[in-house]
């Protein structure tokens, strides 16, 4: 029947996997880990990738198209780049019934695909800045356990490699990058996140360092990471001999960044906004905004009700909002509203027969049920304005809560203590990687070990003689941990 029969805060999984199932923005699909993305998930996609890609073009990115397949040769060119994902490389064998000569990977990123190209076309600094993108799929063959949008085989990602003769042009990109990351998070999805640097261990170890933005899911107390821009140094360049000539004439290797975001958005706009009447969609990324429902009395005049709502829906579409009519005849306007609701359709417009007497409107808000009755004379503006305050309201009420999740703490037991309450931790950290190890160990609980997230940009100075929580050494820098996806 309709309605969820799990709720958010008593079954999270259940919950989570049952709404994207019910709202239809998932299919589930007969090849484990992997997921169909319906129209109701898919054009949230579509809305994130307009922004970004009118951005990406804005700033100089030109976008482009490299193969799916990648030969072994070129994957396996560098060690450490490749060592601890080599399992999740998926491989084709066969063509038909006989077996290809050699193995061909599918992509899981496409750092070994490009570079040996960026090494053909880059001879001198004028074709440097090179900066790329592509919009594609990825197949990783994760074994830990599948999650739709989170976790999956493959998923649609868009993936920038760029190049540059300096290594100020890199750094510089690496934060534009990550700032339009931030607003992808901060700004149509409604969700807070916090933008730091990564530590030694958890950086890209192809790279040279790695920033992202950091979300947080509430209910299961886990840190997820939301985008990545990455540095790569010249790791890369040397690797692929990717080298120019510089304005003096000398030999030198570029300087290269790498940065992406995927379909991951999509689930932490479920996990945080969600209730348990189904998905609570931020306007910005609503695929319908408004939903006009009629209701007929048994004696009003029913055209009436029908002209008003197609009129309606025409008014607010011309003014460039995503406007429906749910005119089904074989379902009550009751039932209609609980299936908007599941489908978390920001703003809701009933039109019977006395708001027609009174020339009036009833909406109704998805995130907070607010009811209000409006003049349909002003309705476009009315409507702008309340799809604003949803906007701001559900970003705000998304930070109160995960701000209330993070704690500082100056021990180890404080630190150990709220990890396992479910927060997110900021410590004083001697940013060692054998300690992060050693935490890693001491928490390992049935729900995982703690982590670090990152090292927020914004952080006060580390008072002077401040010890780190773990080791009681000069503490460095204030660092966040948590449990994470
Ligand atoms: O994050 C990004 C941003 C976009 C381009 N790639 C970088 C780094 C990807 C790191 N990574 C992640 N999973 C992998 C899985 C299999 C093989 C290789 C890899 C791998 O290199």
């Amino acid at each position: 029947g309709l309605g969820l029969s799990h709720k958010k805060d008593e079954n999270f999984g259940e919950w989570y996997a049952e709404v994207v199932v019910k709202s239809e923005m998932i299919e589930y699909y007969d090849v484990s880990g992997c997921y169909i993305l319906r129209p109701w998930a898919y054009s949230i996609w579509d809305t994130l990738r307009e922004f970004f890609d009118a951005e990406l073009k804005q700033s100089g990115v030109k976008n482009c198209y490299f193969p799916l397949f990648v030969s072994s040769n070129v994957l396996e060119k560098e060690k450490n780049h490749i060592e601890g994902f080599a399992p999740e490389v998926a491989w084709v064998t066969k063509s038909g019934q006989s077996d290809l000569e050699m193995p061909i990977a599918i992509r899981p990123t496409s750092e070994t695909v490009m570079y040996p190209y960026f090494a053909k076309w880059i001879r001198g600094h004028r074709e440097l800045p090179l900066r790329l993108n592509q919009w594609c799929n990825v197949v990783r063959w994760e074994f830990s356990n599948p999650t739709p949008f989170i976790r999956s085989r493959e998923f649609l990602w868009q993936e920038g490699h760029t190049a540059f003769a300096t290594k100020e042009e890199a750094d510089s990109e690496v934060l534009e990058i990550l700032e339009l990351y931030r607003r992808i998070y901060e700004e149509y999805l409604a969700i807070p996140v916090i933008k730091g640097k990564k530590s030694e261990l958890e950086k890209f170890a192809g790279g040279l360092y790695t920033t992202s933005v950091e979300a947080f899911i509430p209910n299961t107390g886990r840190g997820i990471q939301g985008a990545t821009s990455h540095c790569l140094g010249q790791n890369f360049a040397k690797m692929f001999e990717i080298n120019f000539e510089n304005e003096k004439g000398e030999r030198a290797m570029v300087w290269q960044n790498s940065w992406a975001y995927s379909t991951r958005v999509i689930g932490v706009m479920v996990m945080t906004h969600g209730d348990d009447k189904g998905l609570v969609l931020p306007p910005r990324v609503a695929p319908v905004q408004i939903i006009v429902i009629p209701v007929p009395y048994k004696d009003a005049d029913t055209q009436a009700i029908m002209d008003a709502c197609s009129e309606t829906v025409n008014n607010l579409n011309s003014a460039g909002f995503r406007a429906e009519a749910d005119t089904r005849d074989n379902y009550s306007p009751g039932w209609k509203y609980s299936d908007w609701e599941l489908k978390g359709v920001p703003l809701r417009i009933e039109i019977g027969p006395k708001d027609i007497a009174k020339k009036q409107v009833r909406i109704v808000r998805r995130d907070n049920s607010v009811k209000k009755d409006i003049p349909s004379d002003n309705l476009v503006e009315s409507v702008r304005e309340v799809l604003e305050s949803i906007q701001e309201s559900m970003f705000k009420t998304a930070k109160e809560k995960r701000d209330a999740c993070i704690v500082k703490a100056k021990t180890f037991e404080d630190f150990a203590a709220a990890i396992n309450n479910k927060k997110m931790v900021l410590v004083p950290w001697c940013d060692e990687e054998e300690v992060e190890k050693e935490v890693k160990a001491r928490t390992k609980g049935e729900t995982g070990a703690a982590k670090t997230l990152c090292s927020p940009f914004d952080q006060e100075p580390v008072p002077e003689g401040t010890l780190c929580f773990a080791t009681g050494k000069p503490a460095k820098k204030w660092t966040l941990w948590g449990r994470s996806y």
